[in-house]
């Protein structure tokens, strides 16, 4: 088995009484990008600043490439963690050129050739002589990527290190800074509160709420398999439809759902994202026949639909009950407001989740 490069064991850590990280463990492994995704306020940066020192714990242990850096007897100073740091204000030092901000806190003889090797990576070779001030925000950006890896830490933490740039350009950066990181083989927690940052990032994502880390997993599989309606939600919007179970099966208008292992009488949230609605836009009020995959259709009239360029949004009001289901589909379709169509769920793709 390889060694983690970070592995935090039962963190805790309260303020004034209330428990902000709570019993948290987290494993990076080598080469790899673990974001830590979550609300504002979830605990994440508390978590991150304990790891880098800045913070101590009340409780719990961390190892950095398996040596012990810190539990509640021994605690190494933060520089002595091998731990590279990168945070939303990614302060370069302003009278220090790009060279010299990267080549800060460096020793060695191969020291120059290891910062023309990280300017060229990040492509700012040619800006070497220049000074912080003299940059655009995305170009500050690249130095203090290479300013961090440039000691080769074992584990780089990233704080929301993309959130300063503007929409256009964060993208891109995201994607030079991921290739920049693999190339140099770091293992990484990014703390992000962006649902779709961390699935363009991550290998694994650690999904935190109140101070707890509620799903770990591959992108993929966390919004593909989310343990309850608040990890749904969290990475987009949902619709919800209610029922109830009798023998493990659930009636609804839309037919009947599987709800193994769940007690009768239990009421339950049946949740599906509005990509997985399909609208029947042929046979317009006569309703298409039951499937086995997307079960029955039910009626629905147009409240609004809005164009949002390669997706249209539509809203409906539900004959059965007056609820309302938000669909989203190709933006070749924009029904009128009013129309009445028949909707259909994909049902391999609903979760049922137990109403709490
Ligand atoms: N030094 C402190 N003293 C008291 N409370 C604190 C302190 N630091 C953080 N908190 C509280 O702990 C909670 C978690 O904060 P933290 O910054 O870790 O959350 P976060 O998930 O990173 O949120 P954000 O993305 O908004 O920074 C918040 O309610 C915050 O007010």
């Amino acid at each position: 088995m390889n060694t983690p490069r970070l592995e935090i064991r039962n963190i805790v850590k309260q303020f004034a009484g209330r428990r902000v990280v709570d019993d948290v463990d987290l494993t990076v492994m080598p080469g790899q990008v673990t974001c830590l995704l979550g609300p504002s306020g979830c605990g994440k940066s508390t978590t991150l600043r304990i790891i880098a020192g800045v913070e101590m714990q009340d409780s719990g242990t961390i190892h950095v490439d398996g040596e012990l850096v810190c539990d509640t007897v021994t605690r190494k100073p933060p520089e002595d963690r091998s731990i590279g740091l990168m945070f939303q204000d990614f302060a370069l030092f302003p009278h220090l050129t790009v060279r010299q901000n990267v080549a800060f806190g460096l020793a060695g003889r191969d020291r120059d050739q290891r910062v023309a090797g990280l300017l060229a990576k990040v492509g700012m070779s040619r800006y070497r002589d220049d000074y912080p001030h003299q940059l655009s925000g995305g170009e500050q950006q690249r130095v203090a990527l290479a300013r961090a890896l440039a000691p080769r830490p074992k584990i780089m933490l990233m704080d929301e290190p993309f959130s300063g740039l503007d929409d256009r350009l964060r993208d891109d950066i995201r994607d030079e800074t991921l290739d920049v990181l693999k190339s140099e083989g770091t293992a990484v927690l990014l703390v992000t509160h962006e649902p779709g940052e961390a699935m363009r990032m991550a290998d694994e994502i650690a999904l935190m709420r109140d101070g707890r880390i509620v799903q770990r997993g591959a992108p993929y599989n966390i919004y593909n398999a989310p343990t309850d309606l608040d990890a749904a939600s969290f990475f987009s919007d949902i619709n919800v439809i209610r029922g109830k179970v009798e023998g493990a099966l659930t009636d609804t208008p839309f037919g009947q759902f599987l709800a193994p292992g769940v007690a009768d009488g239990t009421e339950v949230d049946i949740v599906i994202r509005p990509q997985h609605l399909k609208i029947d836009f042929d046979r317009q009020g006569r309703g298409p026949n039951p499937t086995a995959q997307d079960g029955t259709a039910a009626r629905g009239v147009v409240q609004r639909a809005r164009f949002m360029g390669a997706v249209s949004l539509v809203e409906f009001r539900m004959d059965f009950d007056g609820s309302m289901l938000r669909a989203s589909v190709p933006s070749v379709f924009l029904p009128q407001a009013g129309t009445a169509l028949w909707i259909m769920i994909r049902r391999d793709r609903c979760f049922v989740f137990p109403r709490r």
